[in-house]
């Protein structure tokens, strides 16, 4: 099936006539919806439209489902892997891994995904349903670059493997100037004033951020990160645990100067307003989409911004985080139970 130049996603094929068939599940990557918060802005009394853009709609539900396809079709165009020949590796420690895992599996291509020791048995357990091969390096030993050090043994083992790396590649960044921006552009109807989104590998805000401005330099660019970690701000790595963000260094491919402002929110805050979007809009997004809907509030209670459009990114759904702090009391609550007849 053709689909339109630039788009992808459930709606592209809407537009063919005839049968709506996905023909793989690569294509039913992108073209998420948007969502307005009106429970939360009525409940603030806050001026400003805010906007959210579900990301768990995606294949495996989370942004990341974009890069990993995008990383992996650019080196195909650059012929630089084939099916059933190159392995894929990559360092991950969660959502990017699991988004190359499916598209691995279904173009054929092996994967081993490098992850950092006691980390999610939930992310190693879906890695490993898919298909790929999970190696564990303890970074407390050596550090991050441990990590770094078995991906370049494995290359120089394996001869024909193909690394991808979300960090330094700009493939990641072009995933959302190809789609995300486009997509925000399209839904708002160019409405858009303000672009809110934390960075991880800084692609998301580098790759929308750019199409944004380039349709209307006015858009204001926001980047979010962790309060406990703000090097992006300047500040030193520290532990936080909003998970996918703040990796503790400045990423290769982040685009620094076309931000026009940073917020940090503390992982408290992540989670208090994940659940809030959880039971005030019915919305089971993760960490990083409540720091992002924290962050949103902050910009958006500015006299300055009364009557913008906010729009921010929801990066994945809640149910990855099960095992983490973020289900902390519901688990307890659960655990503890009282029969009642
Ligand atoms: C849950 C989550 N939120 C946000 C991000 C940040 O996106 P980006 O890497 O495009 O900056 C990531 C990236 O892995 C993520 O997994």
């Amino acid at each position: 099936m053709e689909l339109q130049e630039g788009r992808k996603g459930i709606p592209s094929l809407l537009f063919s006539q005839g049968e709506c068939i996905a023909s793989n599940i690569t294509q039913l990557i992108g073209w998420t919806p948007l969502i307005e918060l009106k429970n939360i802005a009525e409940k603030d009394g806050i001026g400003a439209r805010l906007i959210g853009k579900i990301e768990p709609y995606q294949p495996l539900s989370s942004v990341k489902d974009r890069s990993a396809l995008r990383l992996i079709e650019d080196a195909e165009e650059k012929g630089l892997i084939t099916p059933g020949m190159t392995t894929l590796v990559g360092v991950t420690s969660g959502n990017l891994g699991i988004g190359v895992a499916f598209i691995a599996a279904q173009k054929g291509y092996k994967f081993i995904a490098v992850m950092p020791a006691k980390l999610s048995l939930d992310k190693q357990m879906l890695l490993r349903y898919l298909g790929s091969e999970v190696l564990l390096v303890d970074p407390a030993q050596h550090g991050f670059k441990a990590l770094l050090d078995r991906v370049e043994q494995l290359k120089k083992d394996l001869g024909n493997a193909h690394v991808l790396d979300q960090f330094t590649n700009s493939a990641n960044p072009d995933a959302h100037f190809r789609w995300t921006g486009p997509e925000i552009w399209k839904d708002t109807a160019g409405k858009v004033d303000i672009f809110v989104a934390a960075s991880g590998s800084g692609g998301t805000i580098t790759g929308a951020g750019k199409y944004l401005k380039m349709m209307n330099p006015s858009v204001k660019l926001i980047c979010v990160e962790p309060a406990e970690s703000p090097v992006i701000s300047g500040g030193e790595p520290a532990f936080h645990n909003i998970l996918g963000i703040g990796p503790g260094f400045v990423p290769e491919i982040l685009d620094r100067s076309q931000i026009d402002e940073i917020v940090t929110v503390t992982t408290q805050e992540a989670m208090d307003m994940a659940r809030r979007l959880a039971r005030e809009e019915g919305l089971l997004v993760g960490i990083s989409s409540g720091a992002n809907a924290a962050a949103c509030l902050k910009v958006a209670s500015r006299e300055e911004n009364k009557g913008k459009m906010i729009v921010t990114m929801f990066s994945s759904g809640a149910e990855r985080y099960l095992n983490t702090e973020l289900f902390a009391q519901v688990r307890e609550e659960c655990v503890n139970v009282n029969m009642t007849f």
